[in-house]
């Protein structure tokens, strides 16, 4: 007999049968869920991952079901590629040193415009499309980063690379009521100046790391253009899918390019307090969920020396 309605409707029975494996799914999150309830998580989404905007809005599904979920997100954003493309319209020469963007005054109006004005404006609509919850802000607001002028030091000389800061103070205060109130802040890497009155351009995951480290968020986590930490790259992709600050800190020199602030970040965010710190592929469309709700998760995982000796298997945090 079958379980159809006189239209041939399926009826409880078979509709049971096909939301049951949907509930399995839900309740397998259920500890992952549980140990995060309350918890910040501080999300970086990189300029390079930011491919198309079926991406863009899978990402701020993510973030409005972490929210919905019980967690506290925050969104630190980048931008890099769509600066580029903004000096290039405007016949403006831009070099990196160091892994960083040599930022001439004007150069500096452009990132503060394309950061603060398109991407994170960007990011708050798409994520507003589920309800009232996002908040744009830049690290100017409310003092929430504020920073001196980085002079990196390369070959061992002192190298003036411009409007580039270097971060002194976090202010989570603006932050923190925002979480309080409900609300998914959004955070562009500009910082205020305490000593010069200059704005500043700052790397966005070391402004990530840094506001990670400030919140005592549970998580950071990477979004980028790669799988993760390769670990021999460019002659290999095969992903180092988890290690200690202290494995990290011996390979971090090593590193090259934009994997440099990337590792770095993670470093002091866990070294700062942050459970665990990881980099994954935000080209793959929830991969946020996806990091989840995988045992092993997706990417690279950067977790404290103390919890080397566990489990490799299984373990979800
Ligand atoms: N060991 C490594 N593993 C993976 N990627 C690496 C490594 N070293 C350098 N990279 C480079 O770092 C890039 C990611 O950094 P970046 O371009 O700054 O991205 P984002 O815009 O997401 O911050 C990768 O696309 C890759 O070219
Ligand atoms: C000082 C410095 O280099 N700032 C970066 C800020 C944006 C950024 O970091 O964007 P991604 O995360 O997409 O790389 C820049 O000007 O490109």
């Amino acid at each position: 007999m079958t379980d159809n309605d006189k239209a041939g409707r399926p009826g409880t029975t078979a509709r049971k049968h096909t939301a049951l494996p949907k509930a399995q799914i839900l309740i397998e999150a259920l500890p992952w869920l549980t140990r995060h309830n309350g918890k910040v998580v501080v999300i970086k989404f990189g300029g390079n991952a930011m491919v198309d905007d079926d991406l863009k809005a899978a990402f701020a599904q993510d973030v409005v079901f972490l929210r919905h979920a019980g967690l506290k997100p925050v969104v630190v954003h980048g931008g890099g590629p769509q600066i580029n493309a903004q000096l290039d319209k405007q016949g403006l020469v831009s070099e990196f040193k160091a892994g960083l963007r040599v930022t001439t005054p004007e150069a500096m109006d452009v990132v503060r415009m394309v950061l603060a004005g398109q991407v994170q404006r960007e990011l708050v609509g798409l994520l507003n499309q589920h309800g009232p919850l996002a908040v744009g802000l830049t690290g100017e607001d409310a003092h929430t980063i504020t920073a001196t002028k980085h002079t990196p030091r390369i070959d061992g000389e002192a190298v003036d690379i411009g409007r580039v800061g270097e971060i002194t103070a976090i202010d989570t205060g603006a932050i923190e009521a925002l979480l309080a109130d409900g609300r998914i802040p959004v955070i562009s890497s500009i910082a205020r100046s305490a000593d010069d009155g200059h704005v500043y351009n700052v790397n966005a995951d070391t402004a990530a790391a840094a506001l990670a480290a400030a919140l005592g968020a549970e998580t950071l986590m990477v979004l980028t253009d790669v799988e993760g930490l390769y670990a021999d790259w460019p002659t290999s992709d095969e992903v180092i899918s988890r290690l200690t600050v202290g494995e990290l800190e011996k390979l971090l020199p090593e590193l090259s390019s934009g994997m440099v602030p990337k590792m770095e970040g993670c470093l002091h965010a866990v070294r700062g307090g942050v459970g665990t710190a990881r980099v994954i592929d935000g080209r793959v469309p929830h991969s946020i969920l996806l990091e989840i709700f995988t045992d092993e998760g997706i990417g690279t995982m950067v977790v404290p020396d103390d919890r080397a000796a566990h489990a490799q298997g299984g373990e979800q945090q």
